[in-house]
């Protein structure tokens, strides 16, 4: 994360705490809300997220877990990590809930029901788990969710108070034709249709270039930057500027402990979503700590 719009963000964040704290007339009081509400999401911290997507055994996620509580996390982060379903209950008995928040991989479009082998948004709270990851390219691409169905998803993941990391990118061929922002655009149209402006402060954007994801193949600096500030500058034309401006846009696709510092340094990148480096603690917290490091 640039180190000027880190500090900008941390100042309005900062002044926002203030204004809590100082109190306001009740004239003012409407709008102070609406920017408390802000706070809960737009910290300016730096956030990394570890999908440990279908991976793991009873025995690795010990490993795992011990593994990440051992590790120091610089207090300037966020930290998220998304375990299959059935490890959950056992990674939040044992991971260290100051370090690490718990995410799900998934959660169904609406009201649980008649829909097996789905988890909904209600149970995902119910079960003290405060992020969900929707949108990711895998289920765009193995499990049919159209960009419409992930904006539903989101609306109501948002609607029962979860946290939500959008996942957004292109494949490889629509890189080569040119179209890489046009097909981001498109999967943020699709969310931003059904949700209003003071939601996407439970947002994070996860920019993951489908063609970078567990290929080894990592996107340049130079080129996640660029895409992560077309991605700003699209947030502040079509949700507002204030947004734009406080919405944390992660990098995901081959991140690991090697190359994370100089991704770290591009001003539009505010944090990772790592993969396979996320199932290795040591690499996992080095990526946790790149910000500190790239400063
Ligand atoms: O899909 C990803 C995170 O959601 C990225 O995966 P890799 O880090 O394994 O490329």
């Amino acid at each position: 994360m640039g180190v000027a719009r880190c500090a900008a963000v941390r100042a309005s964040v900062a002044r926002t705490t203030v204004s809590r704290r100082e109190g306001r007339s009740s004239a003012q009081a409407p709008a102070v809300r609406r920017r408390c509400v802000a706070v809960n999401a737009g910290t300016g911290k730096f956030i990394v997220g570890g999908n440990w997507k279908c991976n793991g055994t009873a025995a690795s996620v010990k490993d795992l877990v011990k593994a990440l509580n051992a590790g120091k996390i610089d207090a300037d982060v966020d930290v998220y990590v998304a375990p299959p379903f059935v490890f959950i209950p056992r990674v939040q008995a044992e991971l260290n809930s100051e370090k690490y928040a718990i995410a799900a991989q998934n959660c169904w479009v609406s009201e649980g029901g008649a829909f097996t082998g789905e988890v909904s948004a209600e149970m995902l709270v119910d079960a003290n788990i405060p992020w969900v990851i929707l949108g990711h390219s895998e289920r765009r691409a193995l499990c049919g969710e159209t960009s419409e169905f992930v904006g539903e998803k989101v609306k109501y993941a948002l609607s029962k108070g979860l946290k939500v990391a959008l996942c957004i990118g292109e494949t490889l061929d629509q890189r080569e034709s040119g179209k890489t922002m046009d097909v981001c655009y498109a999967q943020l149209k699709a969310v931003n249709d059904v949700i209003t402006a003071a939601d996407w402060d439970n947002v994070v954007i996860a920019y993951e270039p489908v063609w970078a994801i567990g290929t080894g193949k990592v996107a340049t600096p130079d080129q996640a930057q660029d895409v992560h500030a077309g991605i700003r500058k699209w947030c502040a034309s079509n949700i507002s500027p204030e947004v734009a401006s406080k919405i944390r846009i992660q990098y995901g696709g081959s991140v690991n402990a090697s190359n994370c510092d100089e991704l770290a340094t591009k001003e539009d990148i505010d944090g990772f979503l790592v993969g396979g480096a996320s199932l290795i603690g040591d690499a996992f917290v080095t990526i946790c700590n790149s910000a500190k490091n790239s400063k």
